[in-house]
């Protein structure tokens, strides 16, 4: 029987979560931390440990069918490869800095500069976008000590809390992409391999969707039961049953994390009472 290959970071910012989001989506696969294959225990499916940076090559060549990866390595260095689903985590900018003395506050100012940065190719795109030449120094790692060591004018490489920006003293002037962990497959992937990534991506749609949503309990008297279905629109439409106080019912129902408070304040102010929340695991549309 056919095995679905897929790469995951072996050690790094990616790892963790890759794993946790491959349990939920009922997979379990020892831990990879002194190997560099895994087999899962329930499913034709076997992990690659790799770094993050080395994945593209292999999904070109078909060594795996499937990645788990950063969007900006992709952008940098896997243009061609498929993305089949944002997963949601590993969220950071590729921003251009200076330090904060510099009086360039964007990208065109940096015309005729020195760029240090480990993302080569990303910045070539957007300079020769905006038909600006600057000369770029590739480095691996540590890009933020650049410009205080005298090596460039400003850096292109990751930010999130932008802690490591402020402790080199340095200021963003340009965010040149978003970038979150994805699941992408190789050209070369096998029809029956085909199949399994589709059912692993309808799983981690369901795992996806439950993490946007809350599921919430709550009493209603039941003159007021129409103004609160109003509110709450469910899945199809919130369930409603009898409490065996005479008078009142109990609503069941799916609010999306973003309008979540919204919602509660809404139920509160139209007589809804004792409202219990929960997370939910799945959701299978
Ligand atoms: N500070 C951060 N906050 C959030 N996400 C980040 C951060 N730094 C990196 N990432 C994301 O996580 C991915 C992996 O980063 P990490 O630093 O672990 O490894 P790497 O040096 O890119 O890869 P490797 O050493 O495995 O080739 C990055 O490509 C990026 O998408
Ligand atoms: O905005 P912040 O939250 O400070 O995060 C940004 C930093 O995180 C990453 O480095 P990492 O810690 O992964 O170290 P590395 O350079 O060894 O990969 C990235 O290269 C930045 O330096
Ligand atoms: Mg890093």
């Amino acid at each position: 029987m056919s095995k679905l290959k897929i790469a995951v970071q072996k050690s790094g910012r990616l790892h963790d979560d890759s794993m946790k989001i491959l349990k939920e989506i009922g997979i379990s696969v020892d831990n990879g931390k002194d190997q560099l294959k895994a087999s899962a225990r329930n499913f034709p499916l076997e992990v690659f440990y790799l770094r993050n940076g080395d994945i593209p090559q292999y999904l070109r060549d078909g060594v795996v069918d499937a990645a788990i990866i950063g969007e900006n390595i992709l952008i940098e260095k896997g243009n061609d490869l498929t993305i089949i689903e944002r997963l949601g985590f590993s969220k950071c900018k590729v921003s251009i800095a200076v330090p904060k003395s510099s009086k360039a506050n964007s990208l065109k100012d940096l015309q005729g500069k020195r760029i240090a940065t480990s993302y080569p190719n990303t910045v070539n795109q957007f300079l020769e976008k905006e038909h600006i030449k600057a000369n770029l120094h590739i480095i691996n790692g540590s890009v933020e000590i650049a410009p205080n060591i005298g090596l460039a004018d400003g850096i292109c490489d990751i930010v999130s809390s932008g802690s490591t920006l402020f402790k080199n003293g340095l200021k963003e002037v340009e965010v040149l992409l978003k970038s979150e962990a994805v699941l992408a497959t190789s050209p070369k992937i096998s029809t029956d391999n085909q199949a399994l990534i589709d059912k692993i991506q309808f799983r981690l749609k369901s795992v996806l969707k439950g993490r946007e949503n809350k599921y919430v309990l709550l009493n209603v008297p039941n003159d007021k039961l129409e103004q609160i279905i109003d509110i709450l629109p469910g899945m199809k439409s919130p369930t409603v049953l009898p409490l065996a106080q005479e008078g009142w019912s109990s609503i069941h129902s799916v609010i999306n994390k973003n309008d979540f408070w919204n919602v509660i304040d809404e139920l509160k102010a139209n007589g809804a009472e004792g409202i219990l929340v929960c997370p939910i695991e799945n959701m299978v549309l």
